[in-house]
């Protein structure tokens, strides 16, 4: 009976690694329920950069979520210090653009950095005014959503239902996903923040089956734009729960893999304590991602 799989790589196939990264480890987690080792040949280890094996393999992912903000000429000045950097190549950088500039963002934007929408509907076309599609965002190049924001959540009123079909649409369409989950402050205060987000991640996961695609944003909402981050300890507990729920519900390969990201006023000030709690696989920055401190925030594990 199998016990282990060891994959032996050669580093400059970075690519291969993050397919074999996504496919073996579910796979054979979920066929096998066998632990996973990649290691890197001994011959090619000058070249392994690029490679990050702590956390099983979780690349950490840093996204600055504008949200209504920019006109082109501060998205040139983001563009600007984004480019110049330097950013960390072991770091997965996204952020999150108004509809409108996608297309204008994306095309500035430097090779490193990925634009991402903010939101878009569960169906491909149609009688919805002022949604915008996953095949639409595919059309136009890009690749990645936000969805569940607190803000869609709270100020437009999106359910958990909604974030889930929206979910599994956008997935079926090729988008990588970065679903938002959070509790308010009255939920905190009550103590139903682990029962939030297990609920919020539930109904996604009564919608989806394959989470290769996602990466879970943990965002307290008593901590958006407020000044008033979670410790990382705090952070570190959801997160930490959150995966313990992952392997309960959808085996130890969606767990060991999800990169569990926080956001919450998140700043140059406190992201290196954050970026080193075990559970913490990286940030969804709002306001601080339209200033050049989000190249420190980027760079928190260097
Ligand atoms: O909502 C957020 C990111 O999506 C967090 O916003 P702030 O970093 O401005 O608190």
């Amino acid at each position: 009976m199998i016990q282990a799989l060891w994959i032996g790589l050669n580093p400059r196939t970075f690519e291969g690694y993050r397919v074999i990264e996504r496919v073996v480890f579910k796979r054979a987690f979920d066929l096998f329920k066998v632990q996973v080792h990649i290691f890197v040949q001994r011959s090619a280890l000058s070249d392994c950069r690029n490679l990050q094996f702590s956390k099983m393999g979780r690349k950490f992912f840093v996204g600055g979520n504008w949200k209504m903000n920019g006109t082109k000429s501060s998205i040139d000045e983001i563009v600007s210090f984004l480019s110049k950097g330097p950013l960390d190549s072991k770091v997965d950088v996204v952020v999150g653009v108004p509809a409108i500039y996608l297309d204008y963002a994306k095309c500035k934007l430097p090779a490193n950095v990925f634009a991402s929408a903010q939101n878009c509907y569960k169906e491909t076309k149609g009688a919805f005014t002022g949604e915008i599609s996953p095949a639409m965002l595919k059309d136009v190049g890009i690749n990645y959503v936000i969805l569940g924001h607190s803000e869609r959540r709270h100020v437009f009123g999106e359910s958990d239902e909604l974030v889930a079909e929206k979910t599994a649409h956008a997935l079926e369409n090729g988008l990588t996903v970065i679903a938002c989950i959070g509790e308010k402050l009255e939920e905190r205060e009550a103590g139903q923040t682990e029962a939030v987000v297990f609920r919020q991640t539930a109904a996604i996961a009564a919608k989806i089956k394959d989470w290769s695609n996602v990466v879970i944003a943990y965002e307290p909402v008593w901590a958006i734009g407020t000044g008033k981050t979670a410790s990382p300890q705090q952070a570190q507990e959801v997160h930490e729960k959150l995966r313990v729920w992952l392997k309960e519900k959808l085996g130890a390969g969606v767990a060991d893999s999800m990169r569990i990201i926080y956001g919450g006023s998140v700043t140059a000030a406190n992201s290196k304590e954050l970026a080193k709690q075990a559970d913490i696989d990286g940030f969804l920055v709002g306001g601080a991602s339209l200033k050049p401190e989000f190249v420190y925030i980027v760079n928190s594990k260097q």
